[in-house]
């Protein structure tokens, strides 16, 4: 058979095994990815292959570059080398050096940047749950005969906690009823009754799903006058 290889073009002559073995080149825009890579976890725990050319050491690459002191990288020699389990999350005596990762006081730190959470503890029978049964129960909470217009005027009246309205994007709700309920607490909440709670709303929790919610304690549409 060997007449048949000086017709072929010279991409063609190598033979299997060298071209199993010949690295793919890098300006070879339609080269498959190596699979598995080579750098996988696959390929860690499978029988080293035969490279002419010894492939660069991972480990290797990772002794050059210094891990971050913090990110409790565990560099395995072990036989089952990456495939090992991840590092224990427990977390380990800090002897007093600080290292800023888990660390309690760096922690405490993170948390003072963090924006404070400023939820109340809702007394008992007030959960959100709670909420959604009362709301379901049939019971009225709009405290109004029928579908209202609502003025300027006539809102800023209703603005005591036992007669609470406030409009939010244009509708009137009565809020009296969803107070003792409200997670941010009746203080804040308050702070909207008797006028356009719109754009204190959106800027506290714009994700709250309000009309939903409050479609119970509808009392009408805010008009102009
Ligand atoms: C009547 C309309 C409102 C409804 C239905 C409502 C509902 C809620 C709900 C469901 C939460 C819990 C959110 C969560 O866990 O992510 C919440 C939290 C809160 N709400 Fe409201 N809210 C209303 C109006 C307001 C207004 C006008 C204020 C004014 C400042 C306010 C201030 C807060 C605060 C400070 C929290 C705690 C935020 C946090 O968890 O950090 N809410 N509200």
């Amino acid at each position: 058979m060997s007449w048949l290889v000086p017709s072929l073009p010279t991409w063609a002559r190598a033979t299997p095994a060298s071209s199993s073995t010949t690295p793919i080149e890098e300006d070879d825009v339609d080269a498959p990815p190596p699979f598995p890579l080579l750098n996988s976890h696959q390929r860690s725990s499978a029988p080293a292959p035969s490279f002419s050319v010894a492939p660069p050491s991972p480990k290797k690459s990772l002794e050059d570059v210094e891990p971050p002191s913090d990110l409790n990288i565990a560099i395995s020699d072990s036989p089952l080398g990456n495939m090992a389990p991840p590092p224990s999350t427990v977390k380990k005596p800090s002897f007093g050096i600080q290292t800023g990762g888990s660390d309690p006081s760096a922690q405490e730190a993170k948390g003072a940047v963090k924006k404070k959470r400023a939820k109340v503890a809702l007394t008992p029978g007030h959960s959100a749950l709670d909420w959604a049964r009362l709301t379901s129960s049939g019971e009225d909470l709009r405290g109004v005969s029928g579908f209202q217009r609502v003025t300027m005027a006539e809102l800023k009246e209703h603005n005591t906690p036992d007669d609470a309205w406030s409009a939010f994007n244009g509708m009137v709700y009565n809020i009296t009823p969803y107070l003792p309920f409200h997670p941010g607490g009746e203080d804040e909440l308050m702070r909207v009754a008797g006028r356009d709670g719109t754009k204190l709303f959106m800027l506290t929790h714009s994700w709250v799903n309000m009309d939903f919610m409050l479609k119970e304690c509808m009392v009408g549409v805010l008009v102009r006058g």
